[in-house]
């Protein structure tokens, strides 16, 4: 199969809800791809990647995984337990024991290097988030997937982390699937972006979703940012402005 994981009609309903959280949505995620899923809060995309990983029921449809796929996982940051007492080095063997050089390797990778001894409790929430990608790397994915993985980062801590997740994926060739809220980085770092709210309102590439009105119903005055990062402002010559090209408040030509 091309697709590392093919999802069609896919229905969640959680126990005691009226409605299902996941409404007949389809998805796929294709090696080395860069996917987003962005949507309002409770709008089911922790339910969807929960989904696609195998972990919730479904209540209709189906989801294909290639064969011996290799998932590297990193939950929601709020999810993950760090007031046990646990030192960097001992959490990246959990689950599966690492050796050393391992471990060193997966740390400098990720921009953390020497954090070996240090307790996981003192570190910075950039510091940790690095640290879970640390650890999901280690088993040699095919496909990350990150769930809010910039959860309370400030905006440069935000931006180095979706730099960091671009160049893993140009180093390791794997797929990314991301769940996340940074609307402006997600639109630069994504090759594909889906808006779940329930089901698939709208999907494509940044440029194309970012003019899609289902999103900017969605996001309201915060779409407007991500759409003009793809008007296009002319302050450079070319030659080859596309047809049905999208004319922003900078664009002086006419064509
Ligand atoms: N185990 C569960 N049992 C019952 N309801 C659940 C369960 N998990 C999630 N829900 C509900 O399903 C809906 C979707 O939740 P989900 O966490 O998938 O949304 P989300 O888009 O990831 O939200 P957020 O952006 O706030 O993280 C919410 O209304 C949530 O309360």
């Amino acid at each position: 199969m091309v697709d590392l994981i093919r999802a069609a009609d896919l229905s969640v309903s959680h126990a005691g809800a009226d409605l299902p959280v996941l409404n007949r949505v389809d998805f796929h995620i294709r090696p080395a791809e860069i996917v987003t899923v962005v949507g309002p809060n409770g709008s089911g995309k922790s339910t969807l990647v929960r989904a696609l990983l195998g972990h919730v029921a479904l209540s209709s449809g189906r989801v294909e995984r290639a064969p011996g796929l290799r998932i590297g996982y990193v939950p929601q940051r709020v999810h993950v337990e760090r007031a046990m007492p646990m030192t960097v080095r001992r959490f990246l063997s959990l689950p599966h024991r690492v050796g050393d050089a391992q471990a060193a390797a997966a740390l400098a990778r990720t921009g953390v290097q020497g954090l070996e001894s240090r307790q996981i409790t003192q570190l910075s929430g950039g510091q940790f988030q690095r640290v879970l990608l640390a650890r999901a790397l280690l088993g040699d994915p095919q496909l990350l997937v990150l769930d809010e993985p910039t959860q309370g980062l400030d905006q440069p801590g935000i931006v180095a982390f979706y730099k960091l997740i671009e160049e893993v994926r140009a180093e390791t060739g794997a797929a990314v699937l991301m769940v996340s809220h940074d609307l402006l980085v997600v639109m630069r770092a994504s090759d594909r972006v889906v808006c779940l709210n329930g089901h698939v309102c709208c999907e494509g590439t940044p440029q194309a979703v970012s003019a899609a009105p289902a999103y900017r119903a969605m996001f309201g005055a915060e779409s407007q940012g991500t759409l003009a990062l793809y008007q296009h402002h002319h302050d450079h010559d070319h030659d080859h402005v596309a047809e049905g090209h999208l004319h922003g408040p900078a664009c002086a030509h006419t064509h």
